[in-house]
């Protein structure tokens, strides 16, 4: 049995894989976005009581948690997001 696809075949696939994939990409961003709209506001309630806008043991624990999901390029990535939602530091 052949494992091969003529080229209308695995273009109708990878269209329709690009279709979902940009799908997805769109809900991520938005979930980028909701997720520093919701940073914002754990930021400026704790700066609002006399706190810093970085909370590193917090952020330790979100580090931690897409290194064990994703390996390194888990760490990278919630680096950053911590950068998108908290600025540099
Ligand atoms: O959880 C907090 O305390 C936050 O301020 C949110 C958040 C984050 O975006 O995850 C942002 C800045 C802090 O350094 C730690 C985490």
């Amino acid at each position: 049995m052949s494992s091969s696809v003529s080229a209308t075949e695995a273009a109708k696939v990878i269209g329709t894989a690009r279709e979902r994939i940009d799908a997805l990409d769109g809900q991520i961003l938005d979930l980028v976005r909701e997720r520093m709209a919701v940073s914002a506001t754990v930021q400026e309630a704790r700066i609002a009581a006399g706190g810093r806008r970085v909370h590193l043991s917090r952020e330790m624990e979100i580090l931690d948690r897409y290194r064990q999901r994703l390996g390194k390029p888990g760490t990278t990535l919630a680096m950053t997001l911590l950068e998108l939602c908290r600025g540099r530091v």
